[in-house]
């Protein structure tokens, strides 16, 4: 008898012995996790579905196909506006969560409690520097401190100019894009091809390029020069990539594979996308800092403290207010775009208040849109129909749990407010999906209005507010009174065909553009 064979088999018995116990203790172990999250959990008596509340993974693969928002609604309908929608984490649509779980609080004394933290799975990645709007309390205060002064009304009106140079030159472009010399084939706008329909333009690229070359001057002190070219650019192309790779990213550490998402970053087989952006970040940079900190842009707080902070925090905040800064005012722009060329009664109304409050172009400025209330509402309800930022934005309840929705919450939970489906649940807003700024001018029980924080409140809401709403009610009007607009045909579901994510995956949005004649 060969004695090495039989050694080896019975290794080879003993190992798959041992491989089969931990294979069985997984599952096991897997079955108790299950059992323990439907029937011990301590969220074990808040409504959901089933398999949401058993196991992680279900909202995991949701929310890669970028559904979850509308899941949320679904589920809202049928169980209320506190859904468990994973193990331990509860979504809501109820208008009360705005402030129990995101508002300013003062503190214990009161009978407050602490500020709900961002939660890490979202805003945070091991060895890889956040930014202000992912950071801890203590340096998010001193960032936001430091910050503010250059995003207030006031601040945002001294930059009037650049906006106006950026807007201005979209005005010219698109116009000289409508003219008739130009021809071009496909659909596709590009001078010397050969034209097919007159003037179909993609009003998402000319919407991004206009905010991205307002952001980059306001912040690097150089455009990205893609309203000059017509043209994206790297670094702008690049966001689609950015907004998808963000549930990717959480979906790593919510299966407890941080280590091997931040090796995978580190060396460059994951996310290699933002990597190469972070590389384009540190270029504008230099040559931001090159300029001097006499500007009065974006960055030049954080340049100015520069003993305050080190390269990386100042380059993950250049990086995240370019891209908050622009995507979603952009985004915005894009629906509600979208929403008045489907509601041409609202189109009509809002033309008509532009071309008949201004008696000529140059009337147009920051300050004089101020007087646009039905853009105002307009805007308000786009913002609503599709905030551009339509999933949660999940806080960890602090020490000690908190009442939220007049129901406690233990510490560790992770909860959100869902927007996309509370500005379209029957609960906050008659008929919900119906575009319909009237309902912001006039007031109406049937309409919860206050529900509506597309920037969110409380310390970390939006800080560029004024600066988004400023240029988006000036971009507007400015279109609205150079162009006539028609959607183009196929593009009726622009809106439904959305893949929802921490911000919206957009597609294009065709649009024929006719120039407006004016005697002179
Ligand atoms: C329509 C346009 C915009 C909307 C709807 C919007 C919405 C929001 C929301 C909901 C948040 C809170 C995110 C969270 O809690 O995770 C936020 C934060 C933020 N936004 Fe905006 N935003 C817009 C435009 C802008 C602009 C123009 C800028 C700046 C140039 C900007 C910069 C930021 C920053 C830096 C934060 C983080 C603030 C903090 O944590 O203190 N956003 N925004």
């Amino acid at each position: 008898m060969d004695v090495s064979k039989v050694t080896m088999a019975l290794r080879f018995l003993v190992v798959e012995k041992i491989i089969g116990t931990c294979a069985i203790l997984v599952l096991l172990l897997a079955v108790w996790r299950l059992i323990y999250n439907i029937f011990f959990h301590p969220l074990r008596s808040y409504p959901g579905p089933l398999l949401y509340r058993a196991s992680r993974l279900s909202y995991i693969f949701t929310q890669l196909q970028g559904k979850l928002p509308f899941k949320v609604l679904e589920w809202s309908n049928k169980y209320g506006p506190v859904i468990r929608i994973a193990p331990d984490e509860l979504a809501y649509t109820h208008p009360d969560a705005w402030q129990n779980i995101y508002g300013h609080y003062t503190g214990a004394k009161v009978g407050g409690h602490e500020e709900f933290p961002k939660s890490p799975a979202t805003y945070q990645t091991k060895g890889i520097q956040v930014s202000i709007a992912g950071d801890v309390r203590d340096r998010h205060r001193k960032l936001r401190r430091q910050l503010a002064p250059i995003f207030s009304e006031r601040a945002i009106r001294d930059q009037e100019v650049i906006i106006d140079k950026y807007v201005s030159l979209l005005i010219k472009r698109l116009h000289e894009y409508c003219e008739d010399e130009i021809s071009y084939a496909d659909g596709e706008a590009r001078p010397g091809r050969k034209k097919t329909r007159p003037n179909r333009l993609d009003l998402r690229a000319w919407y991004n390029w206009t905010t991205f070359d307002i952001i980059g001057d306001m912040s690097y002190g150089e455009s990205f020069g893609c309203l000059e070219k017509a043209a994206y650019d790297p670094w702008v192309a690049d966001i689609t990539e950015t907004v998808r790779s963000g549930p990717e990213m959480q979906a790593f550490k919510l299966l407890g594979l941080e280590d091997l998402l931040v090796l995978g970053y580190r060396w460059q087989w994951l996310f290699s996308a933002r990597t190469e952006h972070e590389k384009r970040v540190e270029q504008k940079l230099n040559r931001r800092i090159a300029l001097g900190t006499k500007r009065n842009d974006f960055l030049a707080p954080l340049i100015e403290n520069k003993h305050d902070w080190d390269r990386g925090t100042i380059r993950s905040n250049a990086a995240v207010l370019t891209i908050a800064g622009s995507e979603t005012t952009a985004t915005t722009l894009c629906g509600v775009t979208f929403l008045l060329l489907n509601s041409p009664e609202c189109l009509q109304r809002l033309t008509e208040e532009v071309r008949t409050t201004f008696d000529s172009e140059e009337e147009i400025n920051m300050t004089s849109v101020g007087k646009l209330t039905y853009m105002i509402a307009c805007l308000n309800e786009s913002l609503r129909r599709y905030p551009p930022v339509p999933t949660g934005m999940p806080r960890v309840v602090p020490k000690g749990g908190a009442t939220i929705v007049d129901q406690f919450v233990p510490e560790g939970m992770v909860v959100s407010v869902w927007q996309w489906a509370m500005y379209h649940s029957t609960k906050n807003f008659k008929e919900p999906f119906k575009f319909n700024p009237d309902r912001l001018l006039n007031s109406n029980t049937e309409d919860k209005v206050d529900t509506l924080q597309p920037f969110s409140i409380g310390p970390r809401n939006c800080i560029g507010r004024n600066l988004a709403f400023g240029e988006m009610k000036f971009i507007l009007a400015r279109i609205l009174w150079n162009f006539d607009m028609e959607l183009a045909t196929g593009s009726e579901d622009w809106m439904e065909q959305q893949k929802a994510y921490f911000l919206w995956l957009k597609p294009e949005l065709p649009v024929y553009l006719k120039p407006v004649r004016r005697k002179v």
